[in-house]
């Protein structure tokens, strides 16, 4: 099987994907190879644009100029390309010329089609067929010529005299007919039904029919049995019999003439110019990747991974398939324990092959990205397959994404398209390729392709965002493809009728709000001298800030797992310009550097060009200045030990802080206090703003929450990628709901509903769980617009009313349990040995490991035995090993890199 990605892969879906999920719909013209009482067969019409484009090659003085070329295109006016067929052909071929196939390329890949369509060989085709851009020499074999001139004209294409001519014309001949329209001496107008005088009795099946009826001499081709005026015409009759029907008579045998006509079909397409080379002949991919795409999420510290896995079925049944995962690798090319779920998209067919295809959705943390991926595939029958791409993995590039949400197509044509480059890779260009109208009757386009530069934007997290538009006339916008590329780095081939008509903005817009005086300071805030404080709270209009931050200072601890809004709190106020010195700054600015990062350098592209994240770590301070009422960040060389300046950037500044809003809520007290400034979380709601986190038991049942038949509802639960309140198992997908999650968790205590479309299961809630206002939890369900399915870090939590007990750790003679322990994948806590079983239970790891000192379960269906801790773990709480054993749902059998462990008594 080839290696993924290739030249060809754009061909490959044409020529296998004729029905179901993704199909492309390239056969759909020659499918059935013909329909019953109709004066045309789109299949034998494109069988023979193939031999017409590829009969004109000329040799001068070796070299082969012309060929299967495409230049059919500016020669269908030609007397010897008579007939609608060339048109009709070119027409249906048209939509899909692409920058990864040619109009030469899919002329072949057609015969390939038709042949199979109508029940004839496979035959092999090559891409990297090269278009000519002008009409070539003419000398297509006309059916009044004498038999040594088709001798001299197959010659000059490189067939054998007479064999292969003769083979050549005979599978040419074995679908299709005559026309009167074309040639009205041959087939007189009305001596036939729709006046297509067909070869032989099958016309629709590509079969031996031809030979069989001309040897038994009841043949009714009209190439052969024309009389009168057309007598002269019956280049067939010349042709066949030019060895005296020795040739032949061999075709007859269906076999012989199925072989023979692959060859020469076969040989027919790769007629190519001796300057080009074609690729490696075309086969499917046992696995292969659609549409992979890294999405920046709010904030930038988390990607989305979206796309689809093409599994090739023919030789397995697609039901034999029970999951499919997918086990990527970061950038640093270390595995990721936790692979990425799947779920079935669909199946499709070509002609010879069945796929089915999976698609998945996950969150992957920014800083350490993703690399590489491997397929996983486990079988109803417990055995599983590692498909890794030849050796090589499946790659993802990081280094330069296309960004769609930021990306949109105006109705005037234009399109914007924004691209995010990861650190300090070169600057991204936009790529464009249309198709141009030709002139006059020429009815296939011309590509062309631009290049625009992209101009830098703003930042998110460790990358930068670019953009840049471009405008189509006419018609170009619907056709068109689109890619970015920065160094050796693109992402491409984006369909225009994917983009949405508004882009999203760049950069969330922030406004400055007062906290209104009622309310009490955050909870955790409480250690600020809130008498003297001024507090502002900076909200995006859309949430920005995701990521989990803590700060830490001399005279104050703030944690939190996210910030919906960010709450600066001066304390205290400063008269003109007060400000925290680097020394005791410092560890502060860089503890929240990840979190204040991502929100400062997305507000606009002048903060984001004056501040990185090593000036706010290292030598930026925040000021208050009440001459200017604005809030200021300003930075100065970090070698300097003092504040030179803290007004240096507040042009820059200014513009992202709207000072309409911050007039009225500038600082109002002069201190000379060393606590200058604080930074933290702040969990607003919209109708209050006062701290919505609380810890408690949760208490089932809010009134105010959501109600799902044979469920409690727990409530709206904290939860983040970095600490997931349920392990036991998970999935994205776009048909989330009440419904499908708690049908996917059935069996679990709990089903969590998150940001949409996410859905995870689990036995034990954290204690304590962190309760949430229900309306953080009012994220819209992929599956059921009717219906919240939690939110950013937020879940939804509903409890079983019927469920049997969650499973426990059992007892096992001679030993004790001794807790759930942290494990690595590439550092395990028990490496002696080790067994891995689709029926695992606890009792089969302690018989396993013999009489080990210690044995513990990991990942459901892992048991890892040894007499000492090889590798630092520490124990964690009962919850994170919270996986049932696949081989006994009353037994915990650890999670991903949690191993439930026992130990000799
Ligand atoms: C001495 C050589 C050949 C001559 C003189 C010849 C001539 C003709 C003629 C006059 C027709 C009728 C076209 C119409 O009325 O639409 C025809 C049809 C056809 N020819 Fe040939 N041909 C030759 C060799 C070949 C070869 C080598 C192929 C191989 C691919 C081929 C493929 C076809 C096909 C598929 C049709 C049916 C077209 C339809 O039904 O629309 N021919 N040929």
């Amino acid at each position: 099987a080839p290696t993924w990605p290739s030249p060809t892969d754009e061909l490959e879906d044409l020529m296998l994907l004729n029905s179901g999920y993704r199909s492309r719909g390239f056969s759909a013209p020659v499918i059935p190879c013909s329909a019953p009482g109709e004066n045309r067969i789109a299949a034998a019409e494109w069988i023979r644009t193939a031999f017409h484009d590829m009969a004109t090659v000329t040799r001068v003085d070796g070299p082969l100029i012309g060929g299967l070329d495409a230049s059919i295109v500016f020669e269908t006016k030609n007397s010897e390309n008579a007939g609608a067929a060339f048109n009709n052909t070119l027409t249906e071929y048209a939509p899909f010329i692409s920058s990864q196939t040619s109009m030469a390329d899919l002329i072949s890949l057609g015969v390939y089609t038709a042949t199979r369509s109508c029940g004839g060989p496979i035959v092999p085709i090559r891409g990297g067929h090269v278009d000519a851009t002008e009409a070539g020499p003419q000398g297509v074999p006309r059916p009044e010529s004498p038999l040594s001139t088709f001798q001299n004209q197959f010659s000059r294409m490189g067939f054998t005299t007479n064999e292969q001519m003769i083979q050549f014309t005979v599978c040419g001949h074995t679908i299709g007919g005559v026309h009167s329209a074309n040639f009205p001496t041959v087939v007189p107008e009305g001596s036939v039904p729709n006046d297509y005088g067909l070869l032989d009795s099958t016309s629709a099946g590509f079969d031996s029919n031809i030979a069989t009826e001309f040897v038994n001499g009841n043949t009714t081709n009209p190439l052969v049995v024309a009389t009168g005026m057309g007598a002269e015409l019956t280049s067939d009759k010349r042709v066949f019999m030019a060895d005296n029907n020795v040739t032949i008579k061999t075709m007859q045998d269906p076999t012989m003439f199925a072989n023979v006509c692959q060859a020469m079909f076969q040989k027919m397409v790769e007629i190519v110019p001796s300057t080009v080379t074609l690729t490696d002949i075309v086969t499917p991919y046992d696995i292969k990747p659609y549409d992979l795409q890294l999405t920046l999420l709010d904030g930038g510290s988390k990607f989305e991974f979206t796309g689809d896995i093409r599994i090739r079925t023919t030789t397995r049944s697609a039901t034999s398939i029970s999951q499919v995962q997918l086990i990527y690798r970061d950038r640093t090319g270390a595995k990721v324990s936790t692979p990425i779920k799947t779920t079935s998209k669909g199946t499709a067919s070509g002609f010879d092959d069945q796929f089915s295809f999976y698609g998945f959705s996950a969150q992957i943390p920014t800083h350490t990205s993703i690399s590489s991926f491997t397929v996983l595939i486990t079988l109803t029958n417990g055995s599983t397959e590692t498909w890794d791409n030849n050796g090589n993995g499946f790659k993802v590039d990081d280094t330069v994404i296309y960004h769609a949400p930021q990306s949109c197509l105006d109705s005037s044509g234009k399109l914007t398209v924004v691209a995010a480059v990861r650190n300090s890779a070169s600057s991204p260009s936009l790529n464009v390729v249309v198709k141009t109208p030709r002139p006059s009757a020429i009815l296939v386009p011309a590509l062309s392709t631009s290049s625009v530069p992209m101009t830098i934007q703003s930042a998110i997290g460790v990358y930068q965002l670019y953009s840049a538009s471009y405008s189509f006339s006419g018609s170009q916008a619907q056709s068109a493809v689109f890619g970015v590329s920065a160094g050796n780095s693109a992402d491409n081939y984006k369909n225009t009728n994917r983009l949405k008509s508004v882009c999203s903005s760049l950069a969330p817009s922030w406004t400055w709000k007062p906290i209104p005086s009622s309310s009490p300071l955050p909870a955790y805030a409480t250690s600020i001298n809130s008498s003297s404080s001024t507090v502002f709270v900076l909200s995006p209009s859309t949430t920005v800030l995701t990521s989990a931050f803590t700060m830490v200072g001399s005279n104050f601890s703030v944690s939190s797992t996210q910030a919906s809004s960010l709450t600066v709190i001066l304390s205290p106020s400063a008269s003109t310009s007060t400000s925290f010195s680097p020394s005791s700054s410092s560890s502060i600015l860089s503890s929240v550097t990840s979190s204040a990062n991502s929100f400062l350098t997305t507000s606009s592209a002048n903060v984001s060009s004056s501040i990185t994240s090593s000036s706010i770590a290292s030598s930026s301070t925040w000021s208050t200045s009440s001459s200017s009422s604005a809030l200021q960040l300003s930075s100065y060389p970090s070698s300097s030990t003092t504040p030179s300046s803290s007004t240096t950037s507040s042009a820059n500044v200014s513009s992202w802080i709207t000072s309409s809003t911050m007039a009225s809520y500038s600082t109002s007290s002069t201190s000379n206090s060393s606590s200058a400034l604080q930074l933290s979380s702040y969990l607003s709601s919209s109708t209050t703003s006062s701290s919505s986190t609380t810890s408690s038991t949760p208490t089932p049942s809010s009134p105010s929450g959501p109600g799902f038949a044979g469920y409690n509802y727990t409530g709206c639960l904290a939860d983040s990628i970095y600490d997931r309140t349920f392990t036991a198992k998970g999935q994205t997908v776009d048909t989330n709901s009440y419904e499908t999650c708690s049908a996917f968790c059935s069996g679990y205590m709990y089903f969590g509903v998150e940001y949409g479309s996410e859905c995870y299961c689990g036995n034990a809630l954290p204690v304590p769980a962190v309760l949430h206002k229900d309306i953080e939890c009012n994220k819209v369900c992929t599956g059921n617009s009717t219906q919240t399915c939690g939110g950013d870090n937020r879940m939804s939590v509903f409890q079983s009313l019927t469920l049997h007990p969650p499973p426990t750790n059992p007892s096992i003679p001679g030993y004790k349990y001794v807790g759930c322990h942290t494990d690595r994948v590439s550092s395990r806590v028990l490496s002696d040995t080790w067994l891995f079983s689709h029926n695992m239970t606890v009792s089969m790891c302690s018989q396993f490991c013999g009489g080990k000192k210690y044995f513990g379960l990991e990942f459901a269906e892992e048991c890892f035995c040894g007499d000492v801790f090889g590798n630092a773990s520490s124990v964690v709480e009962e919850r994170q090993c919270s996986m049932e054993c696949v081989g006994d749902q009353k037994s915990f059998c650890g999670a991903a890199n949690r191993l439930s462990v026992w130990s000799k008594t």
